[in-house]
Formats: structure tokens, sequence, C-alpha cells
């Protein structure tokens, strides 16, 4: 039985000098099968996960000599992470790992959102449409203001890459003191103020039993007009029903969504979005690049390096 356990996806080198160095199993669907899972965690000291195993008391409770749950990207929904305090076990996210790779899927979407139609014309001007009425007098995003709702590492990092943009920065965080240097980045507003002011709305935070449905019809009714929004943090943070209806009357001109309430997304939601102007939907894909696969990686592995390397072997 081994010291490490990899139930999912991981980078191939990265795991590859795990396993060089410690005793590792590594299956990317193990997580799927969970009778087999509580049996090879049976001696394990690190778990490294993405977002598909669940991580609670069955699971502790099957792994009486764990140490370490690192996590391979920030999200802690599928942890528990009070019941892994309670057994001694140390959580780890990557945090600020895949930073970037949100980030620049932020300033992308919001640049297609404000543009209108300008990227869908291909199927019309390859079929000799030559129609730029229909698809220029979109906007720009400089001098434009980014909302950021939760200004943690990824939040921030989207800030840095709007401001170089030439957008103002002002962002909401309900947890961050006053006194947080990252406040130099951005002007601290209420939320109220963020959805009156913002034209591109962009969530950061986790989703927590106060953020859920945070965007709601009340929300969107307070936004800008012709704002867009982005939420490539957690499904659930934004009312679907309440985005659909917000785009169709054109209270908001854009939506991005890259996390659903339901994943994948499920029938209702496929209703809910059927013929909605103006949206983009994506698989939960923001943070995943190829660069961040590697760094959220390398994070998991220094974590393991770190508590395995200090720790005492057991015997078996
Ligand atoms: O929480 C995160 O870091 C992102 O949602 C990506 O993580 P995942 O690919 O494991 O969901």
């Amino acid at each position: 039985m081994a010291d490490v356990v990899i139930p999912e996806f991981m980078d191939e080198p990265t795991a590859q000098s795990l396993i060089a160095a410690f005793d590792v199993h590594w299956d990317r669907t193990l997580w799927s099968r969970r009778a087999e899972l509580l049996e090879r965690v049976r001696n394990a000291r690190a778990l490294i996960v993405r977002n598909d195993t669940l991580v609670n008391t069955e699971l502790l409770d099957a792994a009486p000599r764990l140490q370490v749950v690192a996590r391979m990207g920030v999200g802690l929904d599928t942890i528990d992470v009070e019941a892994c305090a309670a057994h001694g076990v140390e959580v780890v996210p990557s945090i600020g790992a895949n930073a970037v790779s949100v980030a620049e899927y932020v300033i992308a979407t919001a640049m297609i959102l404000l543009r209108g139609p300008a990227y869908y014309a291909t199927s019309d001007v390859a079929g000799g449409i030559w129609d730029r009425p229909r698809f220029a007098g979109g906007r720009e995003i400089a001098g434009r203001t980014m909302g950021i709702v939760g200004f943690g590492s990824i939040g921030q990092t989207v800030g840095d890459k709007a401001r170089a943009m030439g957008m103002d920065v002002i962002a909401y965080d309900a947890v961050m003191p006053d006194t947080a240097a990252a406040w130099s980045k951005a002007r601290r507003v209420d939320l109220e103020t963020l959805l009156a002011q913002s034209d591109v709305i962009s969530l950061h935070c986790p989703k927590l039993p106060q953020t859920i449905d945070l965007i709601d019809a009340d929300a969107f009714a307070q936004m800008k007009s012709g704002a867009v929004l982005i939420n490539s943090a957690r499904g659930g943070i934004v009312n679907e029903a309440a985005c659909a209806a917000a785009l169709k009357s054109g209270q908001i001109s854009g939506a991005a969504l890259d996390t659903l309430d339901v994943e994948p997304i499920d029938a209702t939601a496929q209703a809910i979005f059927r013929d909605v102007p103006n949206l983009i939907l994506s698989p939960h894909i923001a943070g995943v690049t190829q660069e961040a696969n590697r760094r959220i990686a390398e994070v998991a592995a220094d974590t393991v390096r770190r508590v395995l390397g200090a720790a005492q072997p057991i015997p078996a």
C-alpha cells in the first residue's frame, strides 16, 4: 500500500518525479472507484487531488496515517476542511498557481464580450456576407471599470492585468482586512457600489453559504446598463435563471460562465441558456492551461516532499 496516492489527473513529469522518490500509487480514474480508493489510502501519508476526489470523514477514517491533502487548484468545495482538521490532516491548496490562467481568461473574455458579436462573424464572412454594421460598433476595454468580487490572489492578478489594459479597478471583498497590502492595487468599495459602477464584473470569491446566489435578480437590476459579467469562480454564486433573464432583457450586454451550478451542465441549465444572446459558456477551464497544470502539480509535489521528507517513516 502506497505512501502517496494520486487518484486524479496530474502533470506527467511532476508525477513521475514523485514516483521516482516515493512509494506512489497514481491512477487518473481511481477517484471514480470509491471502494478501491478507500482501500488504496489505507497506508497513505499524502493524498494529491484535483476536484473529483471527495475528501470527507469516510475517506479520512479509511486513511489513519494521512498527514496531508495537497489540492492541485484552489477551490476546496470537495474537501471537508473541518473534518481534515479534526483528523490532524493538513490541507494545502496551490494558491496563486493558476491565477495567471484565470486572469488571462477573464481579460480575453471581457474584451470579446464588450465587442458584442464581432468574434462571431466567421460563418457570415466565409459565406460571402460582409455585414460591417452588424459586427462593428463594439466597445474598448480601456478606460472602463473592472469590478472584482473577491480580492485574493486570483482577483488581484485580474486587477493587475485589467490595470495594464487601461482599466480602473475597484474591488469588493467581504473578509479582507482594510490594512491588507492588496488595497494599494484597487479602490475598495461595497458590493452595491461595485454593481452600480462596473462595466466588467468578475467573480473570484469562494462558494460559501453566504455567496450562493450573490448575483441574483436584484444584483442584476443594480448593474450598470450594458455591463458584462464573468464567473470563473464557482457555479451557484450567479443565479443562472436571473443571468439568462438579464441577458435577454438587455439589462446586461454579455456574460461568460465558466462555472455552473451543476457540473456537467444539467437539463435545467441547458433549457435556461438556450438562445441567450452574447453568452459564453465553457466547461470550467478558466484556470486549466498547460502552464497552470504544471505549476499546481509542482506545488502539490513540493508539499508532499516537505511533509514526507520531514516525517519519520511509519512501520507497516
Ligand atoms: O479551483 C480551482 O483551482 C479551479 O477551479 C480549477 O480546479 P479544478 O480543475 O481542479 O476544478
